[in-house]
């Protein structure tokens, strides 16, 4: 399938100002404030095939909200050129945003004193959606969320993960062919995570392609087919999930609260990364070489642990990862 969406030299600037500190500096720069510009987003470029689901990922601070500020036309580019379904964002944005859908983890879209399903009637009635389409899909999206029971209740008494769901229904009423997520699963619980995980599955089968920006590894691995990395405003890596785990490796953090101080831990595949302090240590595990429940039994026969808790690798870990797998190259 052809492309949906390309993005070519896409240029962020933002120009702060620099504020004096004491009272002289300050007074000083009412007059003359000295120009500090931001590259938010630094010259990057993409593509995203129709149908795709792509991960945009990178640290804190990376340019990922102000890249998806820009494709769902909020957000003027300062150079480079953007294509969605043939518009141009900003441009053509009264049409563009008619043809898309976005849900943005931090900014809801329902309104906090009324129930979610009025809200969903009003974007019926703003984006012109027919009776019967309304109802099949109010049908078909609620049963996959379960969201019967409380859609009638006022916004501001659901919880996140509920509330999390109707953003989704209120953001995919009008059947948009590309919907923009900027961290959809931020805040949630394990449960509420893999429920929306299951209906993006669910309306990307259905042909919705999804742009989304995380901070979850978790969510990309599970979601994305294709996945752009950003640093600092440029693109670091572009290329397929299955790629991207080739670079990585299959590795797991572990942190581990001991019983009483250990010197090493001798497991192949195993390596300390950090000591917080004689008791807490972070440990890498290299899942090709060992097991994680063969590396817990081991590491109950080794030691006294009074906590484990396994995560992903942190976003700074795997961009390294990336630059050196670039060197070696
Ligand atoms: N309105 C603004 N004015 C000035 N600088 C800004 C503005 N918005 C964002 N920035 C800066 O641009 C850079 C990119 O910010 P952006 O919000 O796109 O990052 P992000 O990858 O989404 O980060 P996070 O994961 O923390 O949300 C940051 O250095 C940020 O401080």
């Amino acid at each position: 399938m052809g492309n949906i969406i390309t993005v070519e030299n896409l240029i962020k600037r933002y120009d702060t100002y620099k504020r004096g500190s004491g009272f002289k500096d300050s007074v000083k720069s009412l007059f003359h404030r000295e120009k500090v510009p931001v590259m938010a987003v630094n010259n990057i470029s993409f593509s995203v095939k129709e149908g795709d689901i792509i991960g945009i990922l990178g640290p804190n601070g990376a340019g990922k909200s102000t890249t998806i500020k820009m494709l769902t036309g909020t957000l003027y580019p300062t150079d480079g050129k953007i294509e969605v379904m043939g518009y141009n964002p900003t441009k053509d944005r009264k049409t563009y945003v008619h043809q898309i859908g976005a849900v943005f983890g931090q900014k809801s879209q329902l309104i906090w004193d009324i129930p979610p399903i009025d809200g969903f009637r009003m974007n019926k009635a703003i984006y012109g959606v027919s009776d019967q389409d309304y109802e099949e899909r109010i049908k078909v999206m609620s049963k996959l969320f379960n969201v019967e029971e409380y859609i009638t209740r006022p916004t501001r008494v659901l919880s996140l993960g509920e509330r999390m769901k109707c953003e989704f229904i209120m953001a995919m009423l009008h059947q948009p062919k590309v919907v923009f997520l900027d961290e959809p699963t931020i805040g949630l619980d394990v449960i509420a995570k893999q429920k929306i995980r299951e209906f993006i599955l669910e309306m990307n089968k259905r042909g919705t392609t999804f742009i989304l920006t995380t901070h979850d590894l978790e969510d990309v691995e599970q979601l994305a087919r294709n996945v752009v990395i950003i640093n600092h405003g440029e693109k670091v890596f572009d290329d397929s999930i299955h790629s991207l785990r080739k670079v990585l490796g299959a590795k797991k953090i572990v942190e581990l609260t001991l019983h009483s101080p250990i010197d090493q831990l001798d497991m192949e595949g195993v390596s300390i990364l950090e000591r917080k302090n004689e008791l807490s240590i972070t440990v890498s595990v290299d899942l090709d070489i060992i097991a994680i429940n063969d590396f817990i039994s081991r590491l109950s026969a080794l030691c006294d642990f009074t906590d484990i808790s396994i995560k992903e690798m942190p976003m700074e870990t795997i961009i390294t990862h990336i630059y050196q797998s670039k060197k070696e190259k």
